[in-house]
């Protein structure tokens, strides 16, 4: 699988991220600083109360001042400790609220992609990436924002007042600080890469699980499990090992920063004991001093356990942003066309199509007409374009060569909506939504009443079984319709295709499941339910569209015979020998 595209570099990404998401909460932010500024002013003010108390009450027996004093410090206490509420709530309120406008704008563009830019990034990554990596920006907001904008705050805060305590003593700043800055900056720089491994990791998992999930069955059939059970676990040891070794140095972070903190308290009581004893500072002064140094470090502390998930953070932000940064190829036309009339007509006209990375062309040189009224059936050996040509009409991908008019109009000149509003499809793998019956159906026309719903599954011979289900219309539907059976599923798929009236229908394949006398009853049904729209229909069985107005005959991508199936018998070579293999089975 070819890598996605490489958005913004390293911590690039998140910033680019940030200044988006964030944009919307910039009022908010505001507020926060100045909430957080006035805390940290209050946390600041409190040894220098403290140093005033001691001097000025404690030292000369003033008990009044030592009462006013102390009386301000809890007013000051209780004023940051609502500050701290009012923060908290409001940090939490960005974050959860950038996260949600993140996982809806990667929603929205995965839901623009093609299947192009989704087989490039996989099913499993853009799930982890919607889901995991945006937590990992949420929570290092959450846990980031107001901790580092108080960490700056306040040690900015904290140096000046130290220094304002004691000068001399404030030289022993300028070795810690720089120290703490070095070991935190070499460590950080480190865990980026190995955090970006990580996710890919988590990423390896997550594709394995789905795939072991979904194709559980195969996997018992063939008496895989066994094997299977060794591919997740050799993921999941992979990532075990990564991230050991990540939380090996996230550990060591800590230990460092505290070594150099007690250091710094040890030197201060040290040279401040000198001090104070030489008479050249007062004892209140040194006890102010150790308060501000140990809030630097307190709060260098905070900052550092907040960085330290900043790489996870810039890793899942750099997966976050390619998805973003990925323009879907289909894309609607800034000046779309509309056409004069929806009338379901569509037109090929000589068009070569190859899927993009594919060697070989799929399609070449392909024309045909599709009128409205009319049923066409699509006939040709496996592989031979069948699907391909149904999805180049739905502009699911773009033609290499030719062109594609649906209503007289090329389909890349009109809007998505536009083209395939009036198309009713029913693709070759029926899926079904988690569910009802009522739900499924009504996914392309919410307001359809019980009547045409029932009417649909008439239609789509599927009324009996869905009277009998308990709950008829309400019986409820397992994601994927994994709770009834494939030919089941076909013919729900093909009654949610018909509640919505559409000018063109395209059945792809999507009458194998069902044995021939209800295949019959079927066509019957549906020809005169879309008696004035253009009907495709494709299938492997001749039974399926001998009696269709037109038949195109596909051989490797070429179109090999156009005709009723009369012309055909008697002029197409392929279609005689597809009718003889299928006349041999029935025989047989
Ligand atoms: N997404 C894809 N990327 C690359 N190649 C593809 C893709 N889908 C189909 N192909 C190739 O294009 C060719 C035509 O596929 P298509 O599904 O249109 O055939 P089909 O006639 O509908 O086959 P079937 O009857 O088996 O459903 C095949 O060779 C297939 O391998």
């Amino acid at each position: 699988m070819p890598e996605p595209p490489v958005g913004g570099a390293g911590g690039g990404a998140l910033t680019r991220l940030l200044r988006v998401f964030l944009r919307p909460y910039a009022g908010l932010l505001a507020a926060m600083t100045a909430l957080l500024a006035a805390q940290a002013a209050g946390n600041l003010y409190l040894p220098a109360l403290n140093a005033d108390l001691t001097n000025k009450g404690v030292v000369s027996g003033d008990t009044g001042y030592v009462w006013r004093t102390g009386g301000l410090m809890l007013a000051v206490v209780l004023g940051v400790g609502l500050l701290s509420v009012a923060t908290t709530w409001g940090t939490s309120r960005v974050a959860m609220g950038a996260g949600t406008r993140m996982r809806a704008a990667l929603f929205r563009r995965v839901q623009a992609f093609s299947t192009a830019e989704v087989g490039r990034f996989g099913i499993p990554s853009l799930i982890t990436r919607n889901i995991n990596d945006v937590q990992q920006i949420t929570a290092f907001l959450q846990a980031a924002l107001a901790p580092l904008v108080m960490a700056v705050l306040m040690c900015a805060g904290a140096v000046v007042m130290a220094v304002r305590e004691s000068a001399a003593l404030s030289l022993l700043l300028v070795v810690a600080v720089p120290v703490l800055a070095l070991v935190i900056g070499g460590l950080l720089l480190v865990l980026v890469p190995m955090a970006r491994t990580m996710q890919d990791r988590v990423d390896r998992i997550n594709h394995v699980l789905r795939e072991q999930i979904t194709g559980v069955r195969v996997t018992r059939a063939f008496l895989r499990t066994g094997t299977e059970q060794q591919r997740f676990h050799r993921a999941s040891a992979d990532l075990t090992a990564i991230s050991l070794r990540t939380f090996r140095i996230y550990a060591a972070i800590m230990p460092v920063v505290m070594v150099v903190a007690n250091l710094s308290s040890v030197g201060v009581i040290w040279f401040g004991g000198h001090l104070v004893s030489r008479g050249s500072t007062p004892i209140g002064n040194l006890t102010a001093f150790l308060v501000y140094v140990l809030q630097v470090l307190v709060y260098a502390v905070i900052a550092v356990s907040v960085i330290a998930l900043a790489p996870r953070a810039v890793a899942s932000a750099e997966r976050v942003d390619q998805v973003l940064r990925t323009d879907p190829v289909i894309a609607d036309p800034a000046d779309a066309v509309t056409p004069a009339e929806a009338t379901g007509a569509v037109e090929f006209r000589h068009v070569d199509f190859g899927y993009p990375g594919g060697e070989r062309p799929v399609l070449t040189d392909v024309t045909f007409t599709l009128r409205p009224g009319r049923t066409t059936g699509i006939v040709g050996s496996t592989g031979s374009g069948k699907t391909t040509l149904l999805q180049l009409i739905l502009r699911a991908f773009d033609v290499t060569g030719g062109e594609v008019l649906v209503d007289g109009v090329d389909v890349r000149r009109q809007s998505a909506d536009r083209l395939r509003g009036p198309i009713g499809l029913v693709p070759q793998a029926g899926f079904l939504f988690g569910g009802t019956v009522a739900s499924n159906l009504r996914f392309a026309a919410p307001d359809a009443t019980d009547e045409q719903v029932w009417r649909a599954l008439t239609t789509a011979q599927a009324r009996d079984f869905v009277a009998a289900m308990p709950g008829g219309l309400d019986a409820p539907i397992d994601q994927g319709g994994t709770n009834i059976s494939g030919g089941q599923r076909q013919r729900l798929s093909i009654a949610r295709a018909l509640v919505r009236p559409s000018r063109l229908y395209l059945f792809d394949d999507c009458f194998s499941a069902l044995d021939v006398a209800t295949d019959a009853r079927l066509r019957a049904a549906l020809r005169d339910a879309t008696r004035e729209a253009t009907v495709v229909i494709v299938a492997q069985r001749v039974s399926t569209i001998m009696h269709a107005d037109q038949i195109i005959v596909l051989d490797a991508g070429r179109v090999v015979g156009v005709g009723t199936h009369e012309h055909l018998l008697d002029q197409c070579v392929t279609y005689q020998e597809i009718v003889a293999s299928q006349l041999g089975e029935e025989a047989a």
